[in-house]
């Protein structure tokens, strides 16, 4: 039974507001009514101060769902203001399907162990820093993780897999996983692979995944099932998606490849498919939104570092050495900027978040002859996407690549050319300037140890919600807690490095390098960037 009733009163004279609900004894075991419930209250409450300081009265055994006592009246700021952005399920376009006890229960490898499923009110909150005065913004996604009812028996399962977009270490990690765990958990047999991207799905033959193929490929750099750019066509996919009786896609890629997932979910629902639709962020340059970072990341950064010593140690061989490195990165710097505080040999490091300048006081050549004759040599780490404003590339003008994605000029051998006609025109002299451009061999190698937990754990993640009867959410962590994200949510935005957040700080205090902000012309006053 599900009976709400709420009722709102307030008094203009002393503020309060109080919102009472009467409900059935079972009524609000759903914990999404009770966030709805919670929602309801904070919206109330928003825009008016004054109502914050107001009541809200529990009277209903809603204590478990929300985490108060029946009867006890508590201030709205007792419970913060959260607000569930949670993920669709299958059970929003398909009412009466059977549910049915989840194999984990039975399963040695959990049962043996203090082992227990997730309830249905446990969330990961997007914002853990925050202060007396104000909670945050309250919002929340659902834990990922496995659940005692599940709305796919482990026969019935026909699984799939596609990898999309460029690569990434860790693609086969995941892929293995996704594939173990969906047989020894939930005794799925039926999986199979997609190959080249998502053109696969109507344009080539599959894959038959299980263990065994499986088991040694994380070992390997790239993806086993080949990958593409380009090449979405969300009617022809979900035909054949339809067509081959698949139940349950797990799509990996990047920002590009989660919208196309979205589409296809969309899709999906609107045929009223019951198909679960799982959406694993995988991208080299870390700029999923939400999620805490994506894997490969750190193995990227550390395969980074072979090109910034092989930089450093040229560099400091000869006189006035400079070793310039090109790291991926196409839209942010955060590859350069970790591998920058990772190696502690580079003195300066631009990214695309940061517009720099060359000529005149505080540009890079007055910084580049400076750190010369402080130091006889230095380390540059440009990110592929930086200056490409300098390069005279116009965003909308230039060319793309099959996905769309702006194709970028070198900036490389352009900082390189610039370089050193600069410093033979200053001192006459040559600049003994060594170029390394590591391109793919950051990205296409096995992923290390820790990438490889971390793989384990968005595959497995991704498994128990589809198995939940979740759908069209992306998995990752947020604040180190695994969690279903509407997959809107990691499409809106890129997520760029934050230079007025204290990494871009700590990078700065670290190489020392100028902060790029041009004196004005007319009164020596700093000029702001538009982007700080
Ligand atoms: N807006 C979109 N809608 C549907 N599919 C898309 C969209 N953007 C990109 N894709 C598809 O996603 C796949 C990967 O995209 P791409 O941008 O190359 O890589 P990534 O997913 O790593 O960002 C491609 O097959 C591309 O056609
Ligand atoms: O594989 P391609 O098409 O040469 O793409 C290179 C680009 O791929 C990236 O590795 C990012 O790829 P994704 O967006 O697919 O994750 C960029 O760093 C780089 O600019
Ligand atoms: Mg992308």
């Amino acid at each position: 039974m599900m009976a709400i009733s709420l009722s709102t009163s307030s008094t203009a004279a002393t503020g309060s507001h109080y919102i009472s609900k009467k409900c059935t004894a079972d009524s609000l075991s759903s914990h999404s009514q009770a966030v709805r419930f919670q929602r309801i209250v904070y919206n109330r409450n928003q825009g008016n101060k004054r109502l914050n300081k107001g009541i809200l009265r529990i009277e209903a055994s809603t204590h478990a769902s929300i985490g108060v006592h029946p009867g006890k009246e508590i201030g709205v700021d007792d419970l913060g203001p959260p607000v569930l952005e949670d993920v669709p399920h299958l059970t929003d376009y398909l009412h009466d399907l059977p549910t049915y006890q989840s194999p984990l229960i039975s399963n040695p490898a959990f049962s043996g162990g203090n082992y227990s499923f997730l309830g249905p009110d446990e969330v990961v909150a997007r914002n853990v820093v925050t202060s007396w005065e104000s909670p945050g913004d309250g919002i929340q996604f659902r834990r990922a993780g496995p659940r005692e009812k599940v709305y796919f028996k482990g026969e019935e399962v026909n699984a799939c897999i596609v990898t999309c977009g460029g690569l990434c270490p860790g693609l086969n990690t995941v892929i293995r996983e996704i594939v173990c765990g969906l047989w020894n958990q939930y005794g799925v047999r039926n999986i199979i692979g997609i190959e080249d991207g998502y053109r696969g799905f109507y344009s080539r033959n599959t894959l038959e995944l299980n263990p065994k193929v499986v088991n040694d490929i994380h070992k390997r750099g790239g993806t086993m099932l080949g990958t593409s750019r380009g090449g979405h066509d969300t009617a022809k996919i979900v035909d054949s998606i339809q067509d081959r009786g698949i139940n349950q896609v797990y799509i990996i890629g990047g920002d590009g490849t989660q919208r196309g997932a979205a589409a296809i979910y969309e899709e999906i629902r609107k045929r009223g498919m019951k198909v679960a639709v799982v959406g694993i962020p995988k991208t080299i340059d870390n700029d999923i939104a939400v999620i805490d970072r994506s894997f490969g990341f750190t193995t990227a950064v550390e395969e980074a570092q072979r090109a910034i010593s092989a930089a450093h140690t040229e560099a400091e061989s000869t006189e006035n050495g400079i070793g310039l490195v090109k790291l991926m990165g196409r839209y942010s710097g955060y590859i350069a900027m970790y591998a920058t505080l990772a190696s502690r040999d580079v003195d300066l490091c631009l990214i695309p978040e940061v517009p720099f300048y060359l000529e005149g006081e505080g540009g890079i050549n007055e910084f580049v002859l400076k750190r010369l004759k402080e130091n006889g040599h230095m380390v540059i780490v440009v990110a592929e996407g930086a200056g490409q404003e300098l390069l005279g590339i116009e965003k909308n003008t230039s060319t793309r690549d099959a996905s769309g994605n702006q194709l970028l000029h070198d900036v490389g051998l352009w900082l390189s050319a610039k370089l050193k006609e600069h410093f033979c025109a200053t001192k006459g002299e040559g600049l003994n300037l060594k170029y390394i451009d590591p391109t793919y061999m950051i990205r296409a190698i096995p992923s290390n140890g820790s990438d490889n937990v971390y793989c384990t754990l968005l595959a497995q993640s991704g498994i128990h919600g589809a198995m939940a009867g979740y759908t069209g959410y992306t998995v990752g962590p947020i604040n180190g807690r695994h969690a279903y994200i509407p997959i809107w949510r990691v499409t809106e935005k890129q997520n760029q490095v934050n230079i007025a957040d204290r990494m871009w700080a700590r990078l700065l205090s670290s190489t020392h390098q100028p902060a790029f902000i041009k004196p004005h012309k007319d009164d020596n006053e700093p000029q702001q960037r538009a982007s700080d």
